[in-house]
Parts: structure tokens; C-alpha cells; sequence
């Protein structure tokens, strides 16, 4: 395994590594059958991956990794990933969407966050799609090209299916700040929004899980996938998750967006009450005023930050969502991307969205500055992969933790685990409700560790 190179973004474009990125197609049995490729991460720490309904990129052994901090940080990625991209040399049979030179990366929400915003290029790539599987290897010029990947080691890793290992359990505790001031603040905040501060704002909550025995990140994300197939399992740099909101998508200059606003959470049957039925809260949902209002905002929002951007917009009747711990409001938007404008432009024009900031944007940001009491990391920032031609998909790193450490190898989820949740607060909100949202929102990683 390679030394992984970090650099920040902006020392990079002064003198970019070369890199060399070969592709290879995997054939033969393991390949085709439904395991790989999540199941090739159980057992890992130190990952990325990207995968929704068992298609995607899973990677390791980092070789690069691009950081950046503050208000350029967006664009700084972006220019550095392009120069590392033009000072690389690559080989790809396929060419299709995620083989060739790709990295994944994790963005802050906020500018002033203390986390770094990254981008990983692994030195192990395994794609799925629908027309097979690939892996994709990545040296340092003149790096021993006999050191590389053993594809007959690899495919038996595929073959070795195993299961993923029972949750560890996990002891919660509070985060920043307890469940009552947290009640406190989206009542302040209702009150300022019906002062006229601002029509709408998230404001997010965090708590802290301890997992009663070692587990790895692998195995974590294999739980998350199973229960939440609809939604893309993220890893990347330590960031994890099972988000449904994707942020943009960039294939052949045509873009997709789901826009999530509105929620209604689904409880589970417990002593003699019957779970809830989704019909019956999809209904309640869809007729709701203040949910129905919070959706309003969050998808004029996304379509004007998309329409200067795009030469045909078109977002048909919003729908709702259900998944397995909430139903939400959704709208999916689709457009066709004038000039070269790349995935990672794009995040930076749509970041933050509605959904996890509120708007106007400027009013929405400073209340959450002054109310939330956190600093969200990369939580509710852009969480995704890009290509060699600027084109991928960027999701919202929502029903998300950050593992302590980057997720690095020995420090896997038995450390403890940041879990982040929020929820749209409006002049009507009631701060009893919104918390049990944000309980909900968080369900996803808390049952992947298995905590109450
Ligand atoms: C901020 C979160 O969710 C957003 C996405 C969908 C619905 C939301 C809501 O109804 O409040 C939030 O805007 C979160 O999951 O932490």
C-alpha cells in the first residue's frame, strides 16, 4: 500500500501529483451476483463508498487526499481535482459514469467550520452498475506497477461473501447541548421567524454514541445499506451515512436534483399500538400547511439557484417520499446544464439549500449561527464523488454521523460517534415535534449501531 499524499487544495495547483489511474472490467460469477460491491468493505476502516440499491463506487488505501477550508473552499476542490486531472495519465476500456480518474469527497455546510472539506482519490476503486462491474487502480508515476492490486485476491473477496456482523450497541449521550435547550432555541427561533427575521430556518442537533464493542466502518455501512437500499450509503474521510437527498447529479450535461422538505415520521408499533400506516401519514403529509409551506420554500429555492445555470429546467408535482423512518415532501428537478459548467460548480451554486439552512439564505445562516450552538462539520454539507470531466453526483449528508478520527484503521465505530439530525423550523413550529423529527432523522445511524 502506497503512503497516502495530503495536500492542501491550494498548494496543489502549484505542482499537482501524477497520477496514474487504470481501469480493468471484472468478469466472471462474484461479479454479477448480488453481494459486491458494499460486501468488499466488511471487515475495513479508512473507506469510501457510494452506493444506492447495490450499484456504486467502493474504495481504500487512500493515495490522495485534497483538503480546503473556509468560503472558497467549494471552488478550490474543484480547481485542484481538475489540475490533478490534467497533470494524470489513464487508462479506461469503458468509460462510463465512476470508472477512470474519480475521487470522493466530504464538504463542510458551513464556511467557517473547523473541519477540512476533502477530497479522496483511493488507491482502490470498485465500481458496479448496471452493465457489470470494474475496479480501478491508482499508482504515483514511476510507482512499481507490480505493486498493485492482485485481481485474482480480489475476486475472490468478492466470492468470500460474508454477512455483515449484528450492531455492537451503543450508549447515548448528549451533544452540544441538552434535548431542553435544544427545545428552547427552535422556540426562539419560530419567535423570530414570526418577527420577520427570516421565513424559514434548520436548525440541527447532535448527540453522541458510544458503541459497546469494535466494529469497523465496513460493517457499518453494510447495516446502513441493508435497511435504507432507496437511499445512497456515504462514506468518506470518517463522514457516514444513508442519505435520500440528492444535491445534484451530472451525466452527459443533464442534471438531477431531489429536493426533500417536509416530514412525517413514521412510529414503530410498540406494547398494543399498531406502527403507524404510511398511506394514512402520506395523506396527513400532503395536506399539511406548515409542511406543504416548508416544501414551497426549499423547491423555489433550488429552482432558482438552477435556472441561471441551465438552458431547460422542468420540476413536475412534488410527491411524497416514504421511507422506512420518515415520509417527506419531495420534488425532483431535471435540467440540461449550459456551457461546461461541472458537478462540483454546481454544488457550490446550490449549497446550502433550503432544506438545511432555510431562507432568505443570509437570515437563514446567521440565525443558525446564533441559535444552533454547534459547529455541524460536515454534516447537511455536500457529500459525493467527481469525475474526470467534472461530471458526477453530490448528495446532502443527512441521517449522518461523523466517526471520530477520519474513520481511520484502529479507530473505527467502537470510538465515539458524532450522530447529526435536523429539521425545518417554521413560524408555527412546535419544539416538541421538531425534536422528536430530529430523533427520527437520526434513527438511521443509531440502528446501524445498534443503540436504543
Ligand atoms: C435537516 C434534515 O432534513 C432535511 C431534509 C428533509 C426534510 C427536512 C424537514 O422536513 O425538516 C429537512 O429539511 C436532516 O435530516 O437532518
Amino acid at each position: 500500500m502506497a503512503a497516502c499524499l495530503s495536500l492542501a487544495a491550494r498548494d496543489l495547483l502549484e505542482r499537482p501529483p501524477r497520477l496514474t489511474f487504470t481501469t480493468t472490467e471484472l468478469t466472471g460469477a462474484p461479479w454479477a451476483a448480488p453481494g459486491p460491491p458494499l460486501s468488499l468493505l466488511a471487515g475495513r476502516d479508512d473507506v469510501v463508498a457510494w452506493v444506492r440499491h447495490g450499484q456504486g463506487l467502493v474504495g481504500w488505501d487512500p493515495v490522495l487526499r485534497i483538503e480546503a477550508t473556509g468560503p472558497g473552499r467549494i471552488e478550490e476542490l474543484r480547481a485542484a481535482w481538475r489540475a490533478v486531472v490534467h497533470a494524470s495519465w489513464w487508462s479506461d476500456p469503458l468509460v462510463r459514469p465512476g470508472t477512470g480518474p474519480v475521487a470522493l469527497g466530504a464538504i463542510t455546510f458551513s464556511p467557517s467550520s473547523s473541519e477540512r472539506s476533502v477530497l479522496l482519490v483511493p488507491g482502490v476503486l470498485v465500481g458496479r452498475d448496471a452493465r457489470g462491474s470494474w475496479v480501478t487502480t491508482v499508482r504515483a508515476r514511476g510507482q512499481d506497477p507490480d505493486g498493485g492490486l492482485d485481481l485474482r485476491a480480489l475476486t475472490a473477496a468478492a466470492a468470500a461473501s460474508r454477512g455483515v456482523p449484528q450492531a455492537p450497541g451503543a450508549r447515548v449521550t448528549p451533544g452540544a447541548r441538552s434535548e431542553a435547550s435544544w427545545r428552547a432555541a427552535v422556540a426562539q427561533a419560530s419567535a423570530r421567524l414570526r418577527a420577520g427575521e427570516a421565513d424559514k430556518v434548520v436548525l440541527a442537533r447532535d448527540v453522541t454514541a458510544v458503541p459497546r464493542a469494535t466494529g469497523t466502518t465496513g460493517d457499518l455501512l453494510g447495516r446502513l445499506a441493508a435497511a435504507y437500499p432507496s437511499c445512497w450509503t456515504f462514506a468518506a474521510d470518517g463522514m457516514v451515512g444513508a442519505t435520500p437527498e440528492l444535491l445534484v447529479r451530472l451525466r452527459d450535461r443533464r442534471l438531477s436534483s431531489r429536493v426533500l422538505a417536509g416530514t412525517a415520521r413514521r412510529r414503530r408499533a410498540g406494547g398494543d399500538q399498531p406502527a403507524d400506516e404510511p398511506s394514512a401519514l402520506a395523506a396527513w403529509l400532503e395536506a399539511d400547511p406548515k409542511n406543504n409551506r416548508e416544501h414551497a420554500l426549499a423547491r423555489a429555492s433550488a429552482l432558482s439557484s438552477l435556472e441561471p445555470l441551465c438552458s431547460v429546467v422542468e420540476a413536475p408535482e412534488r410527491f411524497v417520499l416514504t421511507l422506512p423512518n420518515v415520509l417527506h415532501l419531495a420534488s425532483d428537478i431535471s435540467g440540461v446544464v449550459a456551457g461546461d459548467t461541472g458537478a462540483l460548480a454546481l454544488v457550490g451554486a446550490l449549497h446550502p439549500t433550503a432544506a438545511v439552512c432555510g431562507t432568505p439564505t443570509p437570515a437563514a445562516a446567521r440565525l443558525i449561527d446564533e441559535l444552533e450552538g454547534m459547529d455541524r462539520g460536515r454534516y447537511s454539507g455536500p457529500v459525493g464523488w467527481v469525475d474526470w470531466h467534472g461530471e458526477g453526483e453530490w448528495c446532502i449528508a443527512l441521517r449522518a454521523a461523523q466517526l471520530a478520527e477520519g474513520g481511520r484503521t484502529g479507530t473505527g465505530p467502537q470510538a465515539p460517534v458524532r450522530v447529526l439530525g435536523g429539521g425545518g423550523i417554521m413560524p408555527s413550529s412546535d419544539p416538541a415535534d421538531e425534536l422528536a423529527e430530529t430523533a427520527a432523522k437520526m434513527r438511521p445511524v443509531l440502528d446501524a449501531l445498534g443503540a436504543p
